[in-house]
């Protein structure tokens, strides 16, 4: 049998070959993300009902308490808007604002019950399992330095004031900063939101964007590669196939007698899909074309260095690894 690390021993270019390849989507499946952008921002433009509704959101009155956590207002909207083009609608408050709750519990789900990680021999199960960690690792913290914390303000926070923006309209107590606490208001978006200042002026990198884009990516690529368990299954004639470095993978009899693994692939695709409806509605409702367009940017270069340049560069590989394999 060979072992699992033959084909990263070698010296020759990192290429895949016929059915070493491995089974992850092509990079070209990536352009659904840009492609939902355009045409949520063209519908925003043409339809009379994408009205952008910045200034007109309401709090529902099952969500109070949330509600004005997240520093939105309670007042009664003016005017009919599209249920998702509120902040709270049910979606926003729930999934994406604790967005990266729901990409970890889905990653740690498909950990824990693909045959990947759980049926394969000890060695080669705490090699994939490192490498699943890795990669989250990776895009997690590039989801936390760019969102919430980057040796202070977030990195979107950072280019917001960098490219002009500040937090106005403040009431004069907070206006001269003393403390970091003070500081941070006039230095984040969040802190500036919820000490009742306007966050304007700057480039706005959208942060829903950056997040869906990234957490919905890395749960495809993850569920993707986890999944060529079954794949493989089906294509054995003895009801066992052998992965692409020989491995016996599961049978189709596991995975009818144990219901969780395709539960859990169900699941993470709910939530992947899920995550590509609202940004979709991201597209329509909220930010500038430039906006999305850089939070786009920044999600897939980090899904790039973590699942496209280790099928090309062979150091890079053997330590992020690829899904499944
Ligand atoms: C030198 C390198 C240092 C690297 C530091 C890495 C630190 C990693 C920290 C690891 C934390 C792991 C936490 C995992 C468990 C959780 O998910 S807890 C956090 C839950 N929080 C969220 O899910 C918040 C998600 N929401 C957002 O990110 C934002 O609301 C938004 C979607 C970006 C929108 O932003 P708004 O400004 O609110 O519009
Ligand atoms: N799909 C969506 N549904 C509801 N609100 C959204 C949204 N996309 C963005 N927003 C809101 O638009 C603002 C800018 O989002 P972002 O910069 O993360 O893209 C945020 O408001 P708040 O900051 O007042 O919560 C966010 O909640």
């Amino acid at each position: 049998m060979a072992t699992a690390t033959t084909p990263l021993r070698s010296t020759s270019p990192p290429q895949f070959k016929g059915s070493r390849r491995p089974r992850l989507p092509p990079a070209l499946a990536l352009i659904i993300y840009p492609i939902t952008l355009v045409v949520g921002s063209i519908y925003s433009v043409v339809s009379p009902t994408a009205r952008h509704p910045r200034t007109f959101e309401t709090a529902s009155p099952l969500t109070p308490s949330l509600a004005s956590d997240l520093n939105l207002s309670t007042e009664p909207h003016p005017s009919p808007v599209n249920y998702f083009a509120r902040k709270n609608n049910i979606f926003n408050l729930y999934f994406v604002k604790i967005g990266w709750v729901w990409i970890t519990v889905t990653f740690l789900a498909l950990l824990l019950t693909q045959p990947t990680y759980t049926k394969a021999p000890s060695g080669l199960r705490s090699k994939r399992t490192a490498h699943a960690l890795v990669r989250y690792s990776i895009v997690t913290a590039a989801w936390f330095l760019t969102t919430q914390w980057f040796f202070g303000p977030a990195v979107i926070d950072r280019t917001f004031v960098l490219t002009g923006g500040k937090c106005d309209n403040l009431p004069p107590v907070r206006a001269s900063p003393d403390t970091w606490e003070e500081l941070k208001v006039i230095l984040t978006a969040a802190a500036c939101k919820a000490a009742g200042g306007a966050w304007k002026g700057g480039h706005d990198v959208s942060g829903h964007v950056f997040m869906l884009v990234l957490g919905s990516a890395f749960l495809v690529f993850e569920a993707v590669g986890a999944s060529r368990c079954y794949l493989g299954a089906a294509a054995g004639a003895d009801g066992k196939a052998k992965d692409d470095e020989g491995e016996e993978q599961t049978t189709i009899d596991d995975t009818t007698i144990n219901p969780l693994p395709a539960l859990a692939l169900r699941f993470a695709w709910v939530v992947a899909g899920l995550s590509w409806w609202m940004l979709f509605m991201t597209a329509i409702f909220f930010h500038t074309w430039l906006e999305k367009l850089s939070g786009l940017v920044i999600s897939l270069a980090v899904i790039y260095v973590t699942y496209l340049l280790p099928q090309s560069l062979l150091p890079w590989r053997n330590i992020v690894g690829i899904p499944g394999l």
